[in-house]
Protein backbone atom coordinates (compact mmCIF):
# COMPACT_ATOMS: atom_id res chain seq x y z
CA UNK A 1 0.00 0.00 0.00
CA UNK A 2 1.03 3.35 -0.85
CA UNK A 3 0.93 5.51 2.07
CA UNK A 4 -0.63 9.31 1.31
CA UNK A 5 1.32 12.40 2.05
CA UNK A 6 -0.78 14.28 4.31
CA UNK A 7 -1.17 17.15 6.55
CA UNK A 8 -4.11 15.77 9.02
CA UNK A 9 -5.10 12.62 9.73
CA UNK A 10 -8.45 12.19 10.83
CA UNK A 11 -9.37 8.79 12.97
CA UNK A 12 -12.73 7.97 12.41
CA UNK A 13 -15.46 7.80 9.87
CA UNK A 14 -18.70 8.39 11.48
CA UNK A 15 -20.37 12.00 11.25
CA UNK A 16 -17.69 13.95 13.32
CA UNK A 17 -14.47 12.19 10.90
CA UNK A 18 -16.82 13.22 8.22
CA UNK A 19 -17.74 16.96 9.28
CA UNK A 20 -14.01 17.33 9.48
CA UNK A 21 -12.98 15.98 6.41
CA UNK A 22 -15.37 17.91 4.72
CA UNK A 23 -14.14 21.44 6.25
CA UNK A 24 -10.49 20.63 5.78
CA UNK A 25 -11.62 19.51 1.91
CA UNK A 26 -12.96 22.87 1.52
CA UNK A 27 -10.19 24.53 3.10
CA UNK A 28 -7.50 23.27 1.01
CA UNK A 29 -6.04 21.16 3.73
CA UNK A 30 -4.76 17.26 2.80
CA UNK A 31 -5.96 14.72 4.64
CA UNK A 32 -6.92 11.04 4.93
CA UNK A 33 -9.37 9.37 6.88
CA UNK A 34 -8.40 6.13 8.57
CA UNK A 35 -11.46 4.06 9.70
CA UNK A 36 -11.67 0.99 11.66
CA UNK A 37 -14.59 -0.30 9.50
CA UNK A 38 -15.39 -1.18 6.17
CA UNK A 39 -18.07 1.14 6.57
CA UNK A 40 -18.82 4.91 6.60
CA UNK A 41 -21.42 6.40 9.46
CA UNK A 42 -20.03 4.88 12.92
CA UNK A 43 -22.89 5.12 15.29
CA UNK A 44 -24.83 5.83 12.30
CA UNK A 45 -26.22 2.76 10.19
CA UNK A 46 -29.02 2.13 7.36
CA UNK A 47 -29.56 -1.13 6.88
CA UNK A 48 -31.12 -1.33 3.07
CA UNK A 49 -33.37 -4.54 3.21
CA UNK A 50 -34.61 -4.13 -0.10
CA UNK A 51 -34.47 -1.38 -2.64
CA UNK A 52 -37.81 0.51 -1.00
CA UNK A 53 -36.79 -0.74 2.10
CA UNK A 54 -34.57 0.38 4.87
CA UNK A 55 -33.94 0.94 8.91
CA UNK A 56 -32.13 3.23 10.50
CA UNK A 57 -30.61 0.57 13.50
CA UNK A 58 -28.23 3.91 14.46
CA UNK A 59 -28.76 7.55 14.98
CA UNK A 60 -32.40 8.24 12.84
CA UNK A 61 -33.74 11.33 13.86
CA UNK A 62 -33.41 15.21 13.22
CA UNK A 63 -35.07 18.10 15.04
CA UNK A 64 -35.30 21.55 15.74
CA UNK A 65 -32.20 23.97 16.87
CA UNK A 66 -30.00 21.19 15.07
CA UNK A 67 -28.96 23.92 12.80
CA UNK A 68 -26.39 22.11 10.67
CA UNK A 69 -28.35 18.73 9.99
CA UNK A 70 -30.98 20.98 8.21
CA UNK A 71 -27.98 22.60 6.71
CA UNK A 72 -26.82 19.59 5.26
CA UNK A 73 -29.83 17.94 4.21
CA UNK A 74 -30.44 21.62 2.09
CA UNK A 75 -26.75 21.34 0.77
CA UNK A 76 -27.12 17.79 -0.91
CA UNK A 77 -30.64 18.68 -2.02
CA UNK A 78 -31.78 15.57 0.67
CA UNK A 79 -35.02 15.33 1.98
CA UNK A 80 -36.77 14.49 5.32
CA UNK A 81 -40.64 13.83 6.76
CA UNK A 82 -42.31 14.50 9.34
CA UNK A 83 -42.16 11.25 12.26
CA UNK A 84 -45.45 9.62 12.07
CA UNK A 85 -47.39 11.44 15.59
CA UNK A 86 -51.04 10.98 14.69
CA UNK A 87 -53.75 9.25 17.31
CA UNK A 88 -53.37 7.60 20.26
CA UNK A 89 -50.05 6.43 22.56
CA UNK A 90 -50.15 3.67 24.51
CA UNK A 91 -49.34 3.51 28.49
CA UNK A 92 -48.22 0.17 29.95
CA UNK A 93 -47.84 0.09 33.52
CA UNK A 94 -47.73 -2.62 36.19
CA UNK A 95 -49.20 -4.39 33.15
CA UNK A 96 -52.28 -2.37 33.10
CA UNK A 97 -52.44 -0.92 29.27
CA UNK A 98 -54.52 2.45 28.80
CA UNK A 99 -54.32 4.70 25.59
CA UNK A 100 -53.58 8.64 25.95
CA UNK A 101 -52.97 11.50 23.79
CA UNK A 102 -50.07 14.32 23.58
CA UNK A 103 -46.51 13.90 25.23
CA UNK A 104 -47.77 13.25 29.04
CA UNK A 105 -49.22 9.68 29.71
CA UNK A 106 -52.84 9.34 31.41
CA UNK A 107 -52.40 8.64 35.11
CA UNK A 108 -53.94 9.52 38.18
CA UNK A 109 -54.37 13.66 39.48
CA UNK A 110 -51.80 13.35 41.85
CA UNK A 111 -49.06 11.67 39.38
CA UNK A 112 -49.73 13.79 36.73
CA UNK A 113 -49.12 16.59 38.85
CA UNK A 114 -46.09 15.74 40.41
CA UNK A 115 -44.52 14.91 36.86
CA UNK A 116 -45.63 18.15 35.76
CA UNK A 117 -43.64 19.78 38.67
CA UNK A 118 -40.75 17.64 38.08
CA UNK A 119 -40.68 17.87 34.78
CA UNK A 120 -40.22 22.27 35.59
CA UNK A 121 -37.87 21.97 38.24
CA UNK A 122 -35.41 19.62 36.01
CA UNK A 123 -36.17 22.57 33.17
CA UNK A 124 -35.39 25.17 35.33
CA UNK A 125 -31.92 23.43 36.45
CA UNK A 126 -31.37 22.75 33.19
CA UNK A 127 -31.72 26.22 32.09
CA UNK A 128 -29.45 27.80 34.44
CA UNK A 129 -26.31 25.35 32.93
CA UNK A 130 -23.52 26.97 30.68
CA UNK A 131 -22.65 24.28 28.57
CA UNK A 132 -19.45 25.45 28.11
CA UNK A 133 -18.55 25.03 31.70
CA UNK A 134 -20.95 22.84 33.39
CA UNK A 135 -18.54 22.23 36.95
CA UNK A 136 -18.90 26.12 37.33
CA UNK A 137 -22.36 26.15 38.57
CA UNK A 138 -22.86 27.51 42.03
CA UNK A 139 -24.52 23.97 42.96
CA UNK A 140 -22.63 21.71 40.11
CA UNK A 141 -20.38 19.91 43.01
CA UNK A 142 -23.68 19.09 44.52
CA UNK A 143 -25.23 18.19 41.84
CA UNK A 144 -22.27 16.44 40.74
CA UNK A 145 -22.57 13.87 43.56
CA UNK A 146 -25.86 13.12 42.99
CA UNK A 147 -27.03 10.61 40.46
CA UNK A 148 -30.19 11.47 38.37
CA UNK A 149 -31.87 8.72 39.68
CA UNK A 150 -31.30 9.33 43.22
CA UNK A 151 -32.95 13.01 42.12
CA UNK A 152 -36.08 11.64 40.23
CA UNK A 153 -36.57 9.40 43.28
CA UNK A 154 -36.10 12.27 45.88
CA UNK A 155 -38.65 14.04 43.55
CA UNK A 156 -41.12 11.78 42.95
CA UNK A 157 -43.84 11.47 45.53
CA UNK A 158 -45.86 8.69 43.26
CA UNK A 159 -44.81 5.34 42.03
CA UNK A 160 -46.47 6.03 38.68
CA UNK A 161 -44.94 9.46 38.39
CA UNK A 162 -41.43 8.15 39.13
CA UNK A 163 -41.76 4.97 36.92
CA UNK A 164 -42.99 7.52 33.84
CA UNK A 165 -40.36 10.28 34.10
CA UNK A 166 -37.57 7.00 34.22
CA UNK A 167 -38.79 5.29 31.10
CA UNK A 168 -38.67 8.86 29.83
CA UNK A 169 -35.15 9.43 30.88
CA UNK A 170 -34.21 6.36 30.31
CA UNK A 171 -34.84 6.74 26.59
CA UNK A 172 -32.95 9.93 26.21
CA UNK A 173 -29.91 8.98 27.86
CA UNK A 174 -29.40 5.10 26.91
CA UNK A 175 -28.52 3.95 30.50
CA UNK A 176 -29.56 3.03 33.89
CA UNK A 177 -30.18 6.40 35.59
CA UNK A 178 -27.47 5.49 38.52
CA UNK A 179 -24.59 5.85 35.64
CA UNK A 180 -24.63 9.68 35.36
CA UNK A 181 -24.75 12.57 37.80
CA UNK A 182 -27.45 15.27 38.22
CA UNK A 183 -24.84 17.49 36.84
CA UNK A 184 -24.27 15.56 33.67
CA UNK A 185 -27.84 14.84 32.91
CA UNK A 186 -28.67 19.18 33.38
CA UNK A 187 -25.60 19.45 30.50
CA UNK A 188 -27.05 16.73 28.50
CA UNK A 189 -30.90 18.49 28.64
CA UNK A 190 -29.40 22.39 28.38
CA UNK A 191 -26.96 21.00 25.50
CA UNK A 192 -29.97 20.06 23.10
CA UNK A 193 -32.00 22.85 24.02
CA UNK A 194 -34.61 21.49 26.80
CA UNK A 195 -36.48 18.97 28.30
CA UNK A 196 -39.44 19.40 26.04
CA UNK A 197 -37.17 19.21 22.79
CA UNK A 198 -35.16 16.12 23.74
CA UNK A 199 -38.81 14.59 24.28
CA UNK A 200 -41.06 15.57 22.11
CA UNK A 201 -41.77 14.65 18.44
CA UNK A 202 -43.40 17.83 17.50
CA UNK A 203 -40.67 20.85 18.10
CA UNK A 204 -38.83 18.26 19.23
CA UNK A 205 -35.48 16.10 18.65
CA UNK A 206 -37.67 13.41 16.93
CA UNK A 207 -39.57 15.57 14.69
CA UNK A 208 -37.95 14.48 11.62
CA UNK A 209 -36.44 11.55 9.59
CA UNK A 210 -34.41 11.43 6.87
CA UNK A 211 -35.43 9.75 3.23
CA UNK A 212 -33.76 7.71 2.39
CA UNK A 213 -31.80 7.21 5.61
CA UNK A 214 -29.40 8.90 7.67
CA UNK A 215 -26.28 7.44 6.07
CA UNK A 216 -27.92 9.15 2.96
CA UNK A 217 -26.20 12.61 4.36
CA UNK A 218 -22.67 10.68 5.39
CA UNK A 219 -22.26 8.88 1.70
CA UNK A 220 -23.40 12.72 0.15
CA UNK A 221 -20.84 14.46 2.25
CA UNK A 222 -18.19 12.17 1.80
CA UNK A 223 -18.57 11.67 -2.34
CA UNK A 224 -16.19 14.40 -3.20
CA UNK A 225 -13.50 12.67 -0.91
CA UNK A 226 -14.11 9.35 -0.79
CA UNK A 227 -10.79 8.10 -1.86
CA UNK A 228 -9.00 9.69 0.98
CA UNK A 229 -11.17 7.02 3.53
CA UNK A 230 -8.89 4.01 4.09
CA UNK A 231 -11.35 0.97 5.38
CA UNK A 232 -10.25 -2.08 7.87
CA UNK A 233 -7.77 0.19 9.33
CA UNK A 234 -8.04 0.57 13.34
CA UNK A 235 -5.71 2.50 14.69
CA UNK A 236 -3.54 0.85 17.90
CA UNK A 237 -0.89 3.59 18.74
CA UNK A 238 0.07 7.60 17.97
CA UNK A 239 3.55 8.54 18.39
CA UNK A 240 3.84 12.62 18.50
CA UNK A 241 7.20 13.23 17.43
CA UNK A 242 8.86 17.01 16.99
CA UNK A 243 7.53 17.76 13.48
CA UNK A 244 4.92 14.94 12.72
CA UNK A 245 2.79 12.47 14.23
CA UNK A 246 3.08 8.44 13.42
CA UNK A 247 -0.22 6.59 13.47
CA UNK A 248 0.07 3.49 13.72
CA UNK A 249 -2.41 0.33 12.28
CA UNK A 250 -1.48 -3.21 12.73
CA UNK A 251 -0.09 -2.99 9.12
CA UNK A 252 0.79 0.08 8.41
CA UNK A 253 2.41 3.35 9.67
CA UNK A 254 0.77 6.77 8.59
CA UNK A 255 2.59 10.59 8.82
CA UNK A 256 1.55 13.63 9.33
CA UNK A 257 1.08 16.86 10.80
CA UNK A 258 -1.95 17.08 13.06
CA UNK A 259 -4.90 14.28 13.82
CA UNK A 260 -8.25 14.53 14.50
CA UNK A 261 -9.80 11.68 17.20
CA UNK A 262 -13.60 11.36 16.45
CA UNK A 263 -13.45 7.92 18.10
CA UNK A 264 -15.82 7.06 21.34
CA UNK A 265 -14.34 6.93 24.58
CA UNK A 266 -13.37 3.45 25.15
CA UNK A 267 -11.62 3.04 22.02
CA UNK A 268 -9.68 6.32 22.57
CA UNK A 269 -8.66 4.43 26.24
CA UNK A 270 -7.25 1.71 23.68
CA UNK A 271 -5.09 3.48 21.75
CA UNK A 272 -1.75 3.60 23.07
CA UNK A 273 0.12 6.88 22.88
CA UNK A 274 3.41 8.14 23.16
CA UNK A 275 4.14 9.84 25.15
CA UNK A 276 0.71 9.34 26.84
CA UNK A 277 -2.11 11.66 26.93
CA UNK A 278 -2.37 14.19 29.71
CA UNK A 279 -3.50 12.58 33.70
CA UNK A 280 -6.90 14.67 33.42
CA UNK A 281 -7.78 12.93 29.67
CA UNK A 282 -5.96 9.66 30.77
CA UNK A 283 -8.37 9.68 34.72
CA UNK A 284 -11.33 10.61 32.37
CA UNK A 285 -10.83 7.84 29.81
CA UNK A 286 -10.87 5.43 32.85
CA UNK A 287 -14.54 6.70 34.18
CA UNK A 288 -16.25 7.12 30.75
CA UNK A 289 -18.48 4.55 30.21
CA UNK A 290 -21.21 3.76 27.03
CA UNK A 291 -24.90 4.07 27.50
CA UNK A 292 -26.72 0.89 26.59
CA UNK A 293 -29.31 0.48 23.81
CA UNK A 294 -30.58 -1.70 20.98
CA UNK A 295 -33.17 -1.19 18.55
CA UNK A 296 -35.96 -3.53 17.46
CA UNK A 297 -37.59 -3.37 14.59
CA UNK A 298 -40.99 -5.79 13.38
CA UNK A 299 -41.90 -4.82 9.88
CA UNK A 300 -45.47 -5.07 8.57
CA UNK A 301 -46.55 -5.34 4.88
CA UNK A 302 -48.60 -1.89 6.49
CA UNK A 303 -49.03 0.34 9.59
CA UNK A 304 -52.22 -0.97 10.45
CA UNK A 305 -52.15 0.75 13.47
CA UNK A 306 -52.65 3.86 12.38
CA UNK A 307 -56.09 2.65 10.70
CA UNK A 308 -56.74 1.86 14.37
CA UNK A 309 -55.94 5.74 15.27
CA UNK A 310 -52.98 4.59 17.02
CA UNK A 311 -49.53 6.44 16.45
CA UNK A 312 -47.34 3.19 17.00
CA UNK A 313 -46.06 4.98 19.98
CA UNK A 314 -45.54 3.21 23.64
CA UNK A 315 -43.96 3.96 26.64
CA UNK A 316 -44.05 0.53 28.80
CA UNK A 317 -42.45 -0.24 32.11
CA UNK A 318 -42.37 -4.23 30.93
CA UNK A 319 -38.73 -5.33 32.50
CA UNK A 320 -38.83 -7.97 29.51
CA UNK A 321 -39.02 -5.77 26.64
CA UNK A 322 -38.82 -2.59 24.99
CA UNK A 323 -39.16 1.51 26.86
CA UNK A 324 -40.70 2.85 24.48
CA UNK A 325 -42.00 2.19 20.70
CA UNK A 326 -42.12 4.36 18.01
CA UNK A 327 -43.37 4.22 14.36
CA UNK A 328 -40.84 4.23 12.09
CA UNK A 329 -42.57 3.12 8.34
CA UNK A 330 -41.30 4.99 5.21
CA UNK A 331 -42.64 8.54 4.56
CA UNK A 332 -45.27 6.43 1.57
CA UNK A 333 -46.14 4.32 4.44
CA UNK A 334 -45.28 1.19 1.85
CA UNK A 335 -44.22 -0.93 5.05
CA UNK A 336 -45.38 -1.13 8.46
CA UNK A 337 -42.35 -0.63 11.00
CA UNK A 338 -42.25 -0.31 14.53
CA UNK A 339 -39.17 0.30 16.31
CA UNK A 340 -38.43 -0.84 20.09
CA UNK A 341 -35.54 0.67 22.44
CA UNK A 342 -34.21 -1.38 24.47
CA UNK A 343 -32.21 -0.03 26.99
CA UNK A 344 -29.63 0.09 29.85
CA UNK A 345 -29.93 -3.49 32.13
CA UNK A 346 -33.20 -4.34 29.57
CA UNK A 347 -31.00 -4.17 26.94
CA UNK A 348 -28.45 -6.25 28.50
CA UNK A 349 -31.75 -9.01 29.01
CA UNK A 350 -32.68 -9.02 25.93
CA UNK A 351 -30.12 -8.80 23.72
CA UNK A 352 -29.02 -12.19 25.89
CA UNK A 353 -31.56 -14.29 24.76
CA UNK A 354 -31.62 -15.66 21.39
CA UNK A 355 -32.98 -13.86 17.97
CA UNK A 356 -36.37 -16.19 17.98
CA UNK A 357 -37.17 -15.22 21.85
CA UNK A 358 -36.29 -11.65 21.37
CA UNK A 359 -38.63 -11.90 17.96
CA UNK A 360 -41.51 -13.83 20.11
CA UNK A 361 -41.23 -11.13 23.20
CA UNK A 362 -41.77 -8.08 20.85
CA UNK A 363 -44.94 -9.83 18.74
CA UNK A 364 -46.07 -10.85 22.03
CA UNK A 365 -45.87 -7.02 23.49
CA UNK A 366 -47.47 -5.73 20.57
CA UNK A 367 -49.99 -8.23 20.07
CA UNK A 368 -51.25 -6.59 23.46
CA UNK A 369 -50.87 -3.14 22.04
CA UNK A 370 -52.38 -2.90 18.90
CA UNK A 371 -54.03 -6.45 18.87
CA UNK A 372 -54.20 -9.97 16.49
CA UNK A 373 -52.55 -8.16 13.14
CA UNK A 374 -49.34 -7.69 14.75
CA UNK A 375 -48.84 -11.45 14.99
CA UNK A 376 -48.07 -11.19 11.07
CA UNK A 377 -45.18 -9.38 10.35
CA UNK A 378 -42.71 -10.13 7.02
CA UNK A 379 -39.95 -9.33 9.06
CA UNK A 380 -38.06 -8.80 12.51
CA UNK A 381 -34.55 -7.64 12.92
CA UNK A 382 -32.71 -5.70 15.46
CA UNK A 383 -29.31 -4.28 16.53
CA UNK A 384 -27.45 -3.10 19.43
CA UNK A 385 -24.13 -0.88 18.89
CA UNK A 386 -22.85 -2.52 22.81
CA UNK A 387 -21.69 -5.77 20.94
CA UNK A 388 -20.23 -3.79 18.17
CA UNK A 389 -16.09 -3.51 18.70
CA UNK A 390 -15.83 0.03 16.97
CA UNK A 391 -18.68 1.40 19.05
CA UNK A 392 -18.84 -0.37 22.75
CA UNK A 393 -21.94 1.21 23.47
CA UNK A 394 -24.13 3.89 22.49
CA UNK A 395 -25.94 6.71 22.04
CA UNK A 396 -23.00 8.28 23.75
CA UNK A 397 -20.48 8.17 26.69
CA UNK A 398 -21.76 8.87 30.19
CA UNK A 399 -20.72 11.00 32.87
CA UNK A 400 -21.28 9.77 36.06
CA UNK A 401 -21.36 11.22 39.65
CA UNK A 402 -17.76 13.61 39.94
CA UNK A 403 -16.57 13.78 36.33
CA UNK A 404 -17.33 17.05 35.55
CA UNK A 405 -16.38 18.21 38.54
CA UNK A 406 -12.91 16.56 38.53
CA UNK A 407 -11.77 16.58 34.54
CA UNK A 408 -14.11 19.61 33.27
CA UNK A 409 -13.49 19.78 29.34
CA UNK A 410 -10.31 17.53 29.82
CA UNK A 411 -12.43 15.23 27.11
CA UNK A 412 -11.96 17.84 23.87
CA UNK A 413 -8.75 20.12 24.70
CA UNK A 414 -6.34 19.50 22.23
CA UNK A 415 -2.92 17.75 23.62
CA UNK A 416 0.11 18.73 21.48
CA UNK A 417 -1.04 18.19 17.92
CA UNK A 418 -3.69 15.63 18.77
CA UNK A 419 -6.99 17.42 18.65
CA UNK A 420 -10.19 15.83 19.73
CA UNK A 421 -13.71 15.68 18.44
CA UNK A 422 -16.46 12.86 18.46
CA UNK A 423 -20.09 13.72 19.53
CA UNK A 424 -18.62 13.85 23.40
CA UNK A 425 -16.54 16.72 22.70
CA UNK A 426 -19.38 18.71 22.02
CA UNK A 427 -21.04 21.23 23.95
CA UNK A 428 -24.19 21.57 21.49
CA UNK A 429 -26.61 18.75 20.87
CA UNK A 430 -23.49 16.45 22.77
CA UNK A 431 -24.45 12.86 22.24
CA UNK A 432 -26.51 13.75 18.68
CA UNK A 433 -25.55 13.64 15.26
CA UNK A 434 -25.14 17.46 15.70
CA UNK A 435 -22.49 17.43 18.24
CA UNK A 436 -20.78 15.01 15.95
CA UNK A 437 -21.05 17.39 13.18
CA UNK A 438 -20.43 20.28 15.66
CA UNK A 439 -17.83 18.94 17.01
CA UNK A 440 -15.75 17.62 13.80
CA UNK A 441 -16.41 20.81 12.16
CA UNK A 442 -14.81 22.71 15.02
CA UNK A 443 -11.76 20.28 15.23
CA UNK A 444 -10.99 21.47 11.47
CA UNK A 445 -11.64 24.62 12.17
CA UNK A 446 -8.83 24.76 15.19
CA UNK A 447 -6.39 23.13 12.21
CA UNK A 448 -7.35 26.07 9.92
CA UNK A 449 -6.37 28.82 12.51
CA UNK A 450 -3.46 27.40 13.48
CA UNK A 451 -2.46 26.60 9.43
CA UNK A 452 -3.16 30.06 9.04
CA UNK A 453 -0.93 32.08 11.98
CA UNK A 454 1.99 29.39 10.62
CA UNK A 455 2.07 31.29 7.36
CA UNK A 456 2.19 34.41 9.26
C1 LIG B 1 -29.21 3.19 18.44
C2 LIG B 1 -28.81 4.64 18.33
C3 LIG B 1 -29.79 5.60 18.15
C4 LIG B 1 -29.43 6.93 18.04
N1 LIG B 1 -30.39 7.85 17.73
C5 LIG B 1 -30.01 9.12 17.41
C6 LIG B 1 -30.93 9.99 16.77
O1 LIG B 1 -32.06 9.60 16.44
N2 LIG B 1 -30.51 11.27 16.50
C7 LIG B 1 -29.25 11.70 16.80
O2 LIG B 1 -28.92 12.86 16.52
N3 LIG B 1 -28.34 10.86 17.36
C8 LIG B 1 -28.69 9.57 17.63
N4 LIG B 1 -27.77 8.69 18.10
C9 LIG B 1 -26.41 9.18 18.44
C10 LIG B 1 -25.56 9.43 17.18
O3 LIG B 1 -25.70 8.35 16.30
C11 LIG B 1 -24.11 9.64 17.59
O4 LIG B 1 -24.03 10.70 18.52
C12 LIG B 1 -23.22 10.04 16.42
O5 LIG B 1 -23.45 9.23 15.30
C13 LIG B 1 -21.76 9.93 16.85
O6 LIG B 1 -20.91 10.26 15.76
P1 LIG B 1 -19.34 10.34 15.97
O7 LIG B 1 -18.74 10.61 14.65
O8 LIG B 1 -19.04 11.23 17.11
O9 LIG B 1 -18.90 8.89 16.48
P2 LIG B 1 -19.01 7.49 15.71
O10 LIG B 1 -20.18 7.49 14.83
O11 LIG B 1 -18.90 6.44 16.75
O12 LIG B 1 -17.71 7.49 14.79
C14 LIG B 1 -16.47 7.06 15.24
C15 LIG B 1 -15.82 6.21 14.15
O13 LIG B 1 -14.52 5.83 14.60
C16 LIG B 1 -14.28 4.49 14.20
N5 LIG B 1 -13.24 3.95 15.09
C17 LIG B 1 -13.38 3.58 16.38
N6 LIG B 1 -12.17 3.19 16.88
C18 LIG B 1 -11.28 3.31 15.87
C19 LIG B 1 -9.87 3.08 15.75
N7 LIG B 1 -9.14 2.66 16.79
N8 LIG B 1 -9.28 3.31 14.55
C20 LIG B 1 -10.00 3.77 13.49
N9 LIG B 1 -11.33 4.01 13.56
C21 LIG B 1 -11.95 3.80 14.73
C22 LIG B 1 -15.62 3.82 14.33
O14 LIG B 1 -15.72 2.67 13.55
C23 LIG B 1 -16.57 4.94 13.86
O15 LIG B 1 -16.84 4.84 12.48
C24 LIG B 1 -28.07 7.33 18.18
C25 LIG B 1 -27.09 6.36 18.35
C26 LIG B 1 -27.45 5.03 18.39
C27 LIG B 1 -26.37 4.02 18.42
Amino acid sequence: MKIPDTEVIIIGAGFSGIAAAKKLHEAGISFIILEARDRIGGRVYTNYLKEDLYVDLGGQWIGPTQDRMYELCKEYGISYFETYDEGKNVLNLRGKIRTYKGIIPKMDPISLINLDILMRKLERMARQINVHSPWSHPKAPKWDQMTLETFLRKNSKTKSCYEVIKIGCETIFACELNEISLLHALFYIRSGTSLDCLINIKDGAQQHRIVGGMQSIAEAMVAPFHEKIIFNCPIEKIIQGADQLEVISSENSFFAKRVILTVPPPLLKNIDFEPGLSTEKSQLLENYPMGRVGKCFMIYDTPFWREDNYSGQVVSDDPLTHQTLFDCSPVDGKYGILMGFTIGNRADEYFGRSEEDRKKRMISQLVQYFGERAKNPIQYIDFTMSDETWSQGCYAGLMPIGAWSNWRDAYRKPEGNLHFAGTEAATVWHGYIEGAVRAGEAAASEIIELKKKEKI
